[in-house]
């Protein structure tokens, strides 16, 4: 018997995008410092060159390459030395033909110059003389003007997360601050009447409230900003008072547990129950997480995860996770954090279900390997242990030891 109608892992992702497809964080102006891991909501364009000078990337003579033509050790060219760049300063000469200017790593290159033999290369018998024992090619030494970035080049794409690079390059562009989304604000229920806080003591019967800890954490390592709502009683007065009041703030709303078929599984009553809802989908051709539920509440993305704690992870991390990349308008490729492994061992599947299985990857002789940790979705060591997620699309009717996998790796 079935209690609902499970939608393909593709289908749901594919549910998740299009509702959300209007819907985009506010935007902010933050001091580039806090920008890191940010997503950027707009184009952020260079408005100068970078570097806005040519410069030398050795210590040497900045000269006119074309001087240097058949330099050598046994013959070296001779140079009249016409003066000296000081660093951080404009260069005051321009070089005639059969001139070298002392200049510093980082130092402008003189007008008339186009390449820099490194000192190593150069004798001086006298202020006046160099002698250059090596050729250089136009350009050799030198980064030129606009090298680095040149003014409307995209430093940071609308969309993209903001790394450490960008903040160099944003700093270097002088960006002092930058146009970012909003943290997503997300707010975490617990349902269960089996359920206690860490802070108590569990008596028979009772177990800690697992999830919400575990995803808080999962999602303030994504950058949202996360409020653990508590422990809500499997009563649907209970139930709808705090889901509505969690609506009233929240970006996102994620309940664990009360997502299956049980008497007291009130998750969709709520949902439906609320003011211009919609519930998109129960159930999912996907294990661990079949009867995950995902709805929207006015512009609000509200999942309903199930209550076993890989379950819940798992679930979090293919689906919450993408809706709120979506909502935050980021671009990155699902793909990004997903690598190629090896099977240690056979993995049994039923095709017409996408299975994710926590794995342990290690290296050997150059290739990842993967060892599925097989277990209950109850079992939260399971994903203590695991480095990754292994998934096996729907269509393989289980692998075997040696065969290639997709694992998506956690962080
Ligand atoms: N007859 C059926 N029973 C179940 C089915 C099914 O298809 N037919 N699906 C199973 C699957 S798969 C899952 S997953 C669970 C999902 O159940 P719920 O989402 O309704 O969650 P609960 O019943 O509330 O809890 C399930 C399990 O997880 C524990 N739990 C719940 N919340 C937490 C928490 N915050 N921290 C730690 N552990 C939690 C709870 O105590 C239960 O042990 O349904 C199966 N049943
Ligand atoms: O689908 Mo359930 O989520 O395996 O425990």
């Amino acid at each position: 018997m079935e209690f609902f109608q499970a939608i393909s892992f593709e289908k749901a992702k594919e549910s998740i995008i299009h509702s959300l497809r209007h819907i985009r964080a506010d935007q902010e102006k933050v001091d580039l410092p806090q920008a890191l891991h940010r997503i950027a909501a707009t184009h952020v364009i260079a408005q100068e060159n970078l570097p806005p000078f040519s410069r030398s990337t050795v210590d040497g003579f900045a000269v006119r390459s074309a001087d240097t033509f058949g330099a050598s050790e046994s013959a070296p060219s001779l140079f009249l030395v016409a003066g000296e760049v000081s660093m951080g300063a404009a260069a005051s000469m321009t070089l005639q033909p059969g001139e070298a200017v002392i200049i510093p790593t980082g130092g402008m290159l003189p007008p008339g110059a186009d390449a820099v033999v490194m000192v190593e290369h150069s004798e001086q018998p006298d202020d006046q003389t160099a002698l250059i024992t090596k050729m250089v090619a136009p350009g050799e030494n030198v980064v030129m003007k606009g090298e680095d970035l040149s003014i409307g080049t995209t430093i940071v794409a609308e969309g993209q997360k903001i790394t450490s690079p960008h903040i160099g390059a944003l700093a270097a562009a002088g960006m002092a601050s930058v146009n970012v989304r909003k943290k997503i604000f997300v707010t975490i229920l617990s349902t269960g009447d089996e359920l206690v806080d860490i802070t108590a003591t569990a008596e028979v019967g009772q177990i800690r409230d697992t999830n919400s800890y575990a995803l808080a954490a999962m999602l303030e390592a994504y950058g949202c900003e996360v409020r653990r709502w508590g422990i809500v009683k499997d009563r649907y007065e209970d139930f709808s008072k705090a889901l509505a009041d969690a609506l009233s703030y929240s970006d996102v709303v994620v309940i664990s547990g009360g997502s299956s078929v049980g008497t007291r599984d009130y998750t969709v009553q709520a949902i439906k129950g609320m003011n211009q809802a919609q519930l998109l989908f129960h159930g999912l051709a996907i294990k661990p997480g079949k009867p995950t539920i995902y709805g929207i509440v006015g512009s609000v993305p509200v999942f309903g995860l199930p209550g076993h704690p890989v379950a819940a992870m798992t679930i979090c991390e293919l689906l919450v996770k993408l809706a709120i990349r979506q909502l935050q308008g980021h671009q990155e490729a699902s793909s990004r954090h997903t690598l190629v492994a090896s099977l240690t061992r056979n993995i049994p599947s039923a095709p017409g279900r996408d299975d994710f299985f926590p794995a342990k990857l290690f290296k050997q002789e150059g290739q990842y390997r993967a060892t599925p940790l097989f277990g209950k979705s109850g079992l939260i060591h399971l994903l203590t242990e695991a480095d990754g997620l292994i998934h096996i699309p729907s269509e393989k009717s289980g692998l075997y030891e040696g065969d290639k996998v997709d694992v998506l790796v956690m962080t």
